[in-house]
């Protein structure tokens, strides 16, 4: 058990071996105002003052309970009592009837990611505790897909998160410690009753499971080679050994190469694994990948059906702006530029293009983006292009998913 002198001993070790403490980047708390992430924030107060980093306090407003307002201005609060500055958000969207606290917590990550990304920060701190591991682990019992909170690991938001991590130092202790440790100090938090609402399986959890402590999230070095090995080609396209391959990383390159965001389906990843390390040819798809094993390789990549079934329409960039390209693609124009999918546009590359095209997997190429001008297209992954510059990001979202980035960046 651990004591509660030991707290900041371990949020500091926890703080020490993540963070980069020469950076010049904010450090971004995710705070709710409830007692966990309050005491982070205090925590982290103070490992930034000694290391000269700066503080960001980054507080959504879920608009779910009449007082979000208040607590927010207490979370501003706090922001100036620890001289960080203070990132107001809000979830605006429409509230489904159904999920809503799935749809909550997805609003809230692509919220604070967005936000981490534009103040230059590459962590958010989050307050889960050993408690939220053991209610995880109830919530699964109860027929759940609720994942355990990590120590470390990158953004649940795609694209929004792309290059930000989530450190939760707390994870070994539990919610009761966390709470004694703020009430020797004289603090007082806000408690959300939706915790307690007890049609939510997360409320029922709570009362249902004592909390343990937890085991550090454990790195899998195997895992992160394997990523690091990977073979990926200009055009986004994820080569790995079929045999010995861990199922999460079958699922990490699926979701990488396609730019999707949904995790694959467990019994459909489950079917896959049992074909992946035969030797015949197999071809599947996966989270809006395909997959093509031959010989000793697989091969992910966009599904070029899904991509065309997403809807993608021809987009319109103004001068300097930025997007992610079925969320595989950073593009950033210095003029305005029609982006498309290639299907339909081969025959207006220019010759070298055309020629390049050739070392592309055939079923990956339609997928690729392309510029269109007038009756000319040219695709800036396979020749620079005027105007046009592309950032792959299917290698730096592997290694990530995939822990092999350990620290912050
Ligand atoms: N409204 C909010 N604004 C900012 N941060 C929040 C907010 N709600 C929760 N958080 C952050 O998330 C942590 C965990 O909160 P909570 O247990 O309510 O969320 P969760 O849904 O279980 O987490 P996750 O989003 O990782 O699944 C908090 O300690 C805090 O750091």
């Amino acid at each position: 058990m651990l004591g509660l002198s030991d707290l900041g001993t371990v949020v500091r070790t926890v703080l020490d071996r993540r963070l980069a403490a020469g950076s010049t980047a904010p450090i971004a708390v995710a705070l709710s105002g409830g007692g966990d992430s309050r005491a982070l924030a205090l925590m982290a107060a103070d490992w930034a003052q000694v290391h000269g980093r700066r503080l960001a306090i980054l507080t959504v407003d879920h608009g779910l309970n009449p007082d979000s307002a208040a607590w927010s201005a207490a979370c501003a609060a706090l922001a100036v009592r620890l001289g960080a500055t203070f990132h107001p958000l809000a979830w605006t969207g429409d509230k489904p009837a159904q999920g809503l606290p799935a749809a909550a917590r997805a609003a809230r990550h692509r919220l604070l990611a967005d936000a981490a990304r534009a103040i230059g920060a590459r962590v958010i701190l989050m307050g889960h505790t050993a408690s939220d591991l053991a209610e995880a682990a109830a919530m699964r019992a109860e027929g759940s897909t609720t994942p355990s909170p990590r120590e470390w690991a990158p953004s649940p938001a795609w694209p929004e998160g792309r290059g930000v991590f989530l450190l939760r130092p707390l994870l070994a202790a539990s919610r009761a410690q966390v709470r004694g440790w703020l009430t020797d100090l004289g603090e007082t938090w806000i408690d959300d009753p939706a915790n307690e609402d007890q049609r939510f399986a997360r409320a029922r959890a709570r009362l249902a499971e004592p909390p343990a402590v937890a085991p550090l999230a454990a790195l899998d070095p195997e895992l992160a080679a394997l990523a690091a090995g990977a073979q990926i080609d200009a055009a986004g396209v994820v080569s790995l050994p079929r045999v010995r391959l861990p199922e999460r990383l079958v699922a990490a390159a699926a979701l990488c190469a396609a730019g999707t965001a949904r995790p694959p389906r467990a019994d459909r990843l489950a079917r896959i694994m049992q074909h992946l390390p035969l030797e015949e040819p197999f071809i599947t798809t996966l989270a809006g990948a395909r997959i093509q094993a031959k010989g000793e390789r697989a091969l992910f990549m966009r599904e070029q059906g899904e991509l065309l079934r997403s809807g993608i329409a021809d987009l319109v960039l103004a001068p300097g702006e930025q997007t992610v390209w079925d969320g595989r693609f950073e593009i950033t124009t210095q003029r305005v530029a029609v982006i498309a999918p290639l299907t339909g546009h081969a025959a207006q590359l220019p010759r070298a293009q055309r020629a390049a095209l050739h070392d592309v997997p055939v079923r990956a190429r339609a997928a690729l983006p392309v510029v269109l001008d007038g009756d000319q297209a040219a695709c800036p992954l396979l020749e620079e292009t005027p105007g046009v510059s592309v950032r792959n990001l299917v290698r730096e979202r592997l290694l990530a998913a995939a822990g092999a980035v350990e620290r912050e960046p």
